[in-house]
């Protein structure tokens, strides 16, 4: 939490001038009553109409003084909390840009929405409140007590009487709505997991006529927020009359004992007057408080879920003393005897891995679905780190590189094309800063999707739409493959990033690529792939099964030898049944 009180130093200045602005409008409302008195006692009663007008010039002037002094504390008030919002929400940004996989595994994407945006907003509002209402609010009421007692000291007594009661209560019900208003914060997290989850996945909800099962799902996790949140409201809604009953109360008694005391010349008009218009201030002061408590508690349990994600610590982080960058790289990659599980799991998904891709060669990776392919792809830029076993590029192992000079020479195609909304040269240029029209051309040619493009509308200008919505997928495949070339990786990784291409646009793709001399691993379910690669890995449940060129595992490994027949006769009978 109190790396969250730190966004606030930049702002103390702004903060103390609208603090002090919130005085003096304290303190021309706890003067009101006073002068209200004295115009009673001494010019009402005595029909003085000078003092009357004398002392109700000097109520319209402070007056004037609390509304200027409100106006420019909302301003001050303003600029401090939304600034420091601003502040928040970056640095929560920039701590997400740095988190690991790991990281990522342990919050959900829209937990990690809410609370970027509504959870910032939540005590970028507070800070606003403090500022504006927190604090006067409670002191409205000290001062207003300890004025009251300075009026008349017994009448004054009975108003503090009941302020103990107000104070255990208070803190009572601001323990108990700490924890509905987390709970209501987890279950909005909730809502907006099922709406992410809706709004991406729309086309399959409406291909498998799943509208009803999704409405039922969205009401049930809307119905759960609508729970939490009325039970968090209704324990405020009871406070405020509990509150103002007990200090109805009060001022009932002051009234009471007063007129006792004026009959018996003990004290005034004006100064019996002067604590019940203490008393409806603080009555007024006590609601405000109320909602303070809602605030407070809300923003109590949105500090706790932006503090957790500061506190987070980013597993994956640069070696104290990396290695120098070198000044060319080769691209070789080799894996010694590594092991690799899960952050938060106990089965290794990989054993026991050892291979070695020579500069410029390709590996393909051959393996049933399930076998750690991809577990084994992202070890290589270092998305995960390993249990076991070291992983070196040109001979230095990953975890004494400097990540940057680690995932600059690396090009990955993840097995999800991700496009984002933009033309396509953006979409490609994303690759690389500062890309030149040249480069991007040279890289979609190289992908085989430059004539594609070519036919688009606007050509390189077309917008794609949400995540590539108007491309098809061996379109989306082949700008994503750009996307990696326009780096001119050393390593080039390909996540059955050719899955939706024909025989013919994979082959000239593979002819091209060994334009960029870049070592290539490409996991692939098509053995023709598998042929054309340097080597190849078979894996089998996170192990080697085989490894070797097409040649010697054909001779040597029946399983390879068995996928080979069974796609050789599936390529057959298709071309058959093209033939009839
Ligand atoms: N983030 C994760 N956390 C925990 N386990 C995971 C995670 N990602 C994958 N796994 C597990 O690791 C194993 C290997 O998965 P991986 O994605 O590497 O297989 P794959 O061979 O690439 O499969 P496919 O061909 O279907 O893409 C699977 O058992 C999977 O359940």
């Amino acid at each position: 939490m109190s790396k969250i009180f730190s966004f606030l130093k930049p702002y103390r200045i702004h903060m103390a001038i609208a603090l002090f602005l919130m005085l003096v409008e304290l303190i021309v409302e706890l003067w009101q009553p006073l002068l209200m008195a004295r115009i009673i006692d001494e010019g009402v009663l005595k029909k003085d109409l000078n003092l009357v007008l004398q002392g109700g010039a000097i109520m319209l002037g402070v007056s004037a003084l609390a509304f200027a002094s409100g106006i420019i504390n909302s301003f001050y008030a303003g600029h401090a909390s939304q600034s420091f919002g601003y502040d928040v929400r970056k640095a929560l940004f920039e701590k997400v840009q740095s988190f690991s996989f790991a990281n990522f595994d342990r919050f959900s994407t829209s937990s990690l929405v809410t609370r970027m945006t509504n959870d910032v907003t939540m005590i970028q509002n507070t800070v606003f409140m403090s500022l504006r209402i927190m604090l006067r609010a409670p002191l409205l009421i000290i001062g207003g007590l300890v004025m009251a007692m300075v009026v008349d000291l017994k009448l004054g007594l009975i108003l503090a009487g009941v302020t103990p009661f107000l104070i255990l209560f208070l803190s009572w019900a601001m323990i108990k709505a700490r924890g509905y208003f987390l709970s209501m914060q987890k279950n909005l997290d909730r809502v907006n997991s099922v709406l992410r989850e809706n709004l991406t996945a729309m086309r399959l909800i409406k291909a498998f006529l799943r509208g009803g099962h999704e409405i039922g799902r969205f009401m049930e996790a809307n119905g759960r927020l609508r729970e939490k949140t009325v039970s968090a409201f209704r324990l405020i809604e009871y406070t405020t009359p509990v509150l103002m009953l007990a200090m109805n109360a009060g001022i009932l008694a002051v009234l009471w004992f007063g007129s006792f005391e004026v009959s018996t010349g003990e004290t005034k008009v004006g100064e019996v007057v002067a604590i019940i218009n203490y008393g409806t201030r603080i009555t007024s002061a006590l609601s405000i408080v109320s909602m303070i408590i809602m605030i407070f508690s809300r923003a109590r349990a949105s500090g706790q879920r932006i503090a957790e994600v500061f506190e987070t610590e980013v597993d994956l982080v640069d070696a104290p003393l990396p290695y120098k960058e070198k000044p060319v790289p080769y691209g070789k990659i080799e894996f010694k005897s590594v092991s690799f599980q899960y952050p938060g799991t106990s089965t290794p998904v990989l054993e026991n891995i050892s291979f070695t891709a020579k500069p410029g060669s390709t590996v393909a990776i051959l393996g049933a679905t399930g076998s750690g392919k991809t577990s084994l792809f992202q070890l290589i830029p270092r998305l995960y780190d390993i249990a076991e076993g070291e992983i070196l590029i040109d001979g230095a192992d990953i975890r004494k590189m400097k990540l940057e000079t680690l995932r600059r020479q690396i090009g990955y195609v993840p097995q999800d094309v991700l496009l984002f909304t933009g033309t396509v040269a953006e979409n490609i240029s994303w690759g690389k800063e500062n890309a030149s029209e040249q480069d991007i051309t040279e890289a979609a040619v190289n992908a085989q999707i430059h004539e594609s493009i070519e036919k688009f509308p606007e050509g390189y200008e077309s917008r794609i739409g949400q995540k590539g919505v108007n491309l098809s997928g061996g379109q989306k495949q082949r700008i994503s493959i750009a996307r990696a070339l326009v780096r001119k990786p050393k390593i080039l990784l390909l996540d059955d990033s050719t899955s939706a291409l024909d025989m013919k646009t994979e082959s000239n793709l593979l002819k091209a690529l060994k334009k960029y001399k870049c070592t290539t691993l490409i996991i692939t379910q098509k053995i023709s792939t598998a042929m054309s690669a340097d080597s190849i890995l078979l894996l089998e449940d996170g192990k080697i099964k085989a490894a070797g060129t097409h040649a010697m595992l054909i001779r040597t490994e029946p399983l390879y030898r068995r996928i080979y027949e069974t796609q050789l006769e599936e390529e057959n009978r298709l071309y058959a049944e093209g033939i009839n």
